[in-house]
């Protein structure tokens, strides 16, 4: 069956191209961009709507196995394909730990079972999220595992750390870095005026860019491919910019979120914990430079770092609650509201770095819109505003910040290799 989406402004990084255009799929994959003839084919009308490569996320806590009350794989791909998210990589700290390829395939197997949104796997760094000894790296790269992380957790021990990174060059598997020195942190928010005047406990701006500057300085030495995790701090850009543009590594990548652009530490006052991540919300001249990084290319790449958790775990004082928030069905809104349409970034700079940047850094086939390429792609509607409203989440984790905030990008239909996984 051949499909065709019609008339839909398509917005293509890989081509720099934004136009009005049909785009032909046969048998899952891209076959024609341009003026189809769409008598007899299955049609998609995407007239007045954006159609871009299927959104690839970095970074998603599934929390399957050990923690389904929280998320699923099959819950977490619906919140997927309701963002627009085709491919999206999950973190290790689950339980049992994604350290060894049993536990990658049966996260491969469950990921079949679900609405067909692809689910990558990523490693752990060392056994157990437990920072003593490497994890099977090499095994677990042959049954699919995208990248090595700790996420959740640094490798505290700099040795070790370079050891992994030497082992994963020659498989040619990313890093992703979670930056934080647990000697320095151990608070609930930033450190800072605010968190002296809410009486809560803070995490220092040092506590992250301190391993961003280990991490550099280790990706340097061994060549290996480092992406850091979730950029919070003004401090951690001015190290990528030294890292990219001093040492001219091009090994190197980092990602912001959206929390991190637009929200900052003056919202706490409420202490509610689904304000509460890591890192947490820094200052406004931490979110100002973000703005500014993401302009200039500095952070490559928006993920959500979605991290579900059950009400009643985060319904409970703001210093017990566990850190983190849900992400995937609000991060395109909220990304176009807040760079888009606010002028920071053009729709090209935005699909590049949610869709196109993520691709290659994995190595990815998807996150274009060319002829061969596969028919992962999203139709979103930007000119209504609308309000967030958690209580209609498709995810488990209802765990947000933005509860109640209008935002502008509605996606409608979300297609994963030509066929429908999500339809408004
Ligand atoms: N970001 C968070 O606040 N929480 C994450 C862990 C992590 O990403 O570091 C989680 O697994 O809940
Ligand atoms: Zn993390
Ligand atoms: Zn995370």
């Amino acid at each position: 069956m051949k499909t065709c989406i019609k008339g839909g402004l398509v917005i293509n990084p890989s081509t720099k191209m934004e136009e009005i255009a049909d785009i032909l799929i046969e048998d899952g994959v891209i076959t024609a961009i341009g003026n189809v003839d769409e008598e007899g084919m299955n049609v998609i009308h995407a007239e007045g709507k954006w159609v871009v490569p299927g959104l690839i996320d970095l970074h998603v806590h599934l929390r399957e196995p050990g923690f389904e009350h929280k998320e699923t794989i099959e819950t977490g791909c619906n919140a997927a394909a309701k963002g627009g998210v085709t491919t999206m990589c999950c973190m290790p700290n689950t339980n049992p730990v994604i350290d060894n390829e049993c536990v990658v395939e049966y996260i491969n197997t469950m990921a079949k079972r679900a609405n067909g949104v692809k689910v990558l796997p990523v490693g752990a760094i060392t056994k157990g999220l437990e920072g003593e000894s490497l994890a099977n790296i090499g095994k677990m790269k042959e049954h699919g595992i995208c990248a090595i992380s700790e996420d959740g957790k640094t490798v505290a021990d700099a040795g070790l750390m370079k050891k992994g990174m030497s082992y994963a060059k020659p498989f040619d598997l990313p890093i992703f870095s979670h930056t934080e020195d647990r000697n320095l942190s151990g608070g609930a928010m930033n450190a800072g005026v605010n968190a002296q005047i809410f009486g809560i406990k803070g995490i220092g701006r040092d506590a992250e860019e301190v391993i961003v500057a280990r991490d550099i300085i280790l990706a340097r030495t061994t060549g290996a491919k480092l992406h850091l995790s979730h950029m919070s701090t003004k401090g951690s850009i001015d190290l990528i910019e030294m890292g990219k543009k001093v040492w001219g590594m091009n090994n190197l990548t980092a990602e912001t979120a959206p929390h991190y652009f637009i929200l900052d530490d003056s919202i706490l006052g409420d202490y509610d914990a689904n304000k509460k991540m890591s890192p947490p919300l820094r200052t406004s001249e931490d979110v100002e430079a973000m703005k500014r990084a993401l302009k200039e290319g500095i952070i490559d790449v928006i993920a959500t770092d979605h991290a579900p958790h059950h009400y009643d775990e985060k319904n409970v004082e703001l210093e017990k609650a566990p850190f983190g928030i849900v992400g995937l069905e609000t991060s395109f809104a909220l990304s176009y509201t807040h760079l888009v349409r606010t002028g920071i970034l053009t729709p090209l700079e935005l699909i590049e770095k949610m869709s196109y940047k993520p691709a290659q850094i994995i190595n990815h086939p998807a996150g274009r819109l060319e002829v061969g390429a596969p028919a992962d792609i999203a139709i979103i509607e930007v000119d209504t505003p609308y309000v967030i409203d958690s209580s209609t989440f498709v995810s488990k984790g209802k765990n947000t910040p933005f509860n109640g905030m209008e935002v502008y990008g509605d996606v409608e239909v979300t297609l994963v290799d030509g066929k429908i996984v999500y339809q408004k």
